[in-house]
């Protein structure tokens, strides 16, 4: 681990994203640490004239704090209120930020800054990039599943009707500030809806991230345990290596979509009142589910799934009667080619691969495993 001191707090860790060679992307640093607000103006640059602070409502104090002390350092800052969560992943909330976007005569040498969990980071990056083509813009997630996985990559997006992350682009933030001390406000639901992308980073590629939470499942469940820190590092650094190594999802990037295919089919089910990381959840037991199945993961890897998952207070089920349409909403995620559905599984522990075409009698029997 790369350990720094920071100007304004104690030590903390920087983990460089698209350093190796990843084409369209300038490098850019996630810091997780306490204290690191003062990292800002630095990120932000001396071009910049104007800063916009997106935030969701439940962070209304935390913006207008931002806001006023980026006005204090000489710049014309505005803070916009989105609204929490899903709720903000529209096209509607999109031209809002627009409409205040060119309210404030906002350039291409200004910068937004995205403070809240990955719904705001995903919109504020998505503004980034559409505003005039294409904006600087900085990540400050206050959620764990913000700092671990949304924040980091420069996957942006909202939905649409017809399903989740439907319309986006791919641009990289300037920086990513993870500042721990935000996670103390955070519900304890929220808190372990973002364990599932950890968990997700262990079964991918770290399974010592597996390791320290089957150690002490309680403990894993409190933004104050004794191993937060290092998870969060763990799984930034699975995530900053696949994102350097394939920004545009040719290939690699793939993997981070693990339990993913089913997830977003059940938030859009779910109206998105489900959380993001307990649909993954689901969604991984039915991935490996489908690997066992299709004869390529072992027993013991299949069935750790449901117990680390379980264990930290993750659903491991889902309702049985709505797999038709989980089954047609499936057919337009992004790794869909023509009428071809592919599914990341593993074929053993830290093994990704992609299923391409599976069987539907195979889905069936994946999905009689997950079903209430
Ligand atoms: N771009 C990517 O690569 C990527 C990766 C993973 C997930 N995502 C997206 O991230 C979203 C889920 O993000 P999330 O789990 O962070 O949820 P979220 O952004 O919906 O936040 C959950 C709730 O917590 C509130 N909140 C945020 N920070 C808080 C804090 N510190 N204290 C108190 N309340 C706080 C929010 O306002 C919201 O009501 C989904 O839309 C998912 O698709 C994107
Ligand atoms: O960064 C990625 O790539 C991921 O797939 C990470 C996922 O955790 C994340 O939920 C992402 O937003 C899903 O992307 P999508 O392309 O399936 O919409
Ligand atoms: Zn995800």
């Amino acid at each position: 681990m790369t350990e720094v001191t920071g100007k304004t707090g104690g030590a903390h860790t920087r983990i460089t994203v698209g350093a190796g060679g990843s084409v369209g992307s300038d490098p850019y640093d996630v810091v997780i640490g306490r204290q690191l607000l003062g990292e800002l103006p630095r990120l932000i640059g001396s071009g910049a004239q104007r800063v916009a602070v997106l935030h969701p409502e439940a962070l209304a104090e935390t913006g207008e704090v931002l806001r006023a002390d980026l006005a204090e350092q000489g710049y014309q800052a505005v803070a916009v209120q989105l609204p929490n969560a899903e709720e903000s992943k529209t096209v509607e909330v999109a031209a809002y930020c627009w409409k205040a976007l060119g309210q404030t005569g906002f350039t291409r040498t200004d910068v937004i800054v995205g403070v809240g969990g990955g719904a705001t980071t995903d919109v504020a990056g998505f503004v980034a990039a559409t505003w005039l083509r294409g904006v600087r813009w900085i990540a400050v997630p206050t959620t764990v599943l913000g700092m671990v996985d949304a924040a980091v990559g420069g996957k942006t997006g909202i939905n649409t009707a017809e399903g989740k992350n439907l319309v986006g682009a791919f641009h990289p933030p300037a920086g990513v500030l993870c500042d721990l001390a935000a996670l103390e406000s955070l519900g304890v639901h929220d808190y372990v809806s973002g364990l599932a992308e950890i968990i997700k980073a262990g079964f991918i590629s770290d399974p010592a991230i597996l390791d320290l939470i089957e150690r002490d499942p309680e403990a894993a469940r409190n933004p104050g345990g004794p191993a937060t820190a290092e998870l969060i590092e763990r799984s930034v650094r699975v995530k900053a290596k696949v994102v350097s190594a394939d920004l545009k999802e040719s290939g690699l990037r793939e993997i981070l979509n693990y339990g993913h295919t089913l997830a977003h089919a059940i938030e859009k089910n779910e109206r998105y009142n489900w959380r993001h990381g307990a649909a993954v959840s689901v969604g991984m037991v039915f991935a490996a589910e489908l690997g066992r199945i299709a004869g390529r993961l072992d027993d013991a890897t299949a069935d750790r799934h449901r117990a680390v998952l379980k264990s930290v207070g993750l659903p491991v089920t889902y309702r049985g009667d709505q797999w038709p349409k989980l089954l047609e909403t499936m057919k337009v995620d992004k790794k869909s080619r023509g009428d071809m559905l592919r599914f990341i599984v593993l074929d053993g522990l830290a093994k990704p691969a992609v299923l391409e075409g599976p069987d539907p009698a195979m889905l069936l029997a994946a999905h009689a495993e997950i079903a209430e």
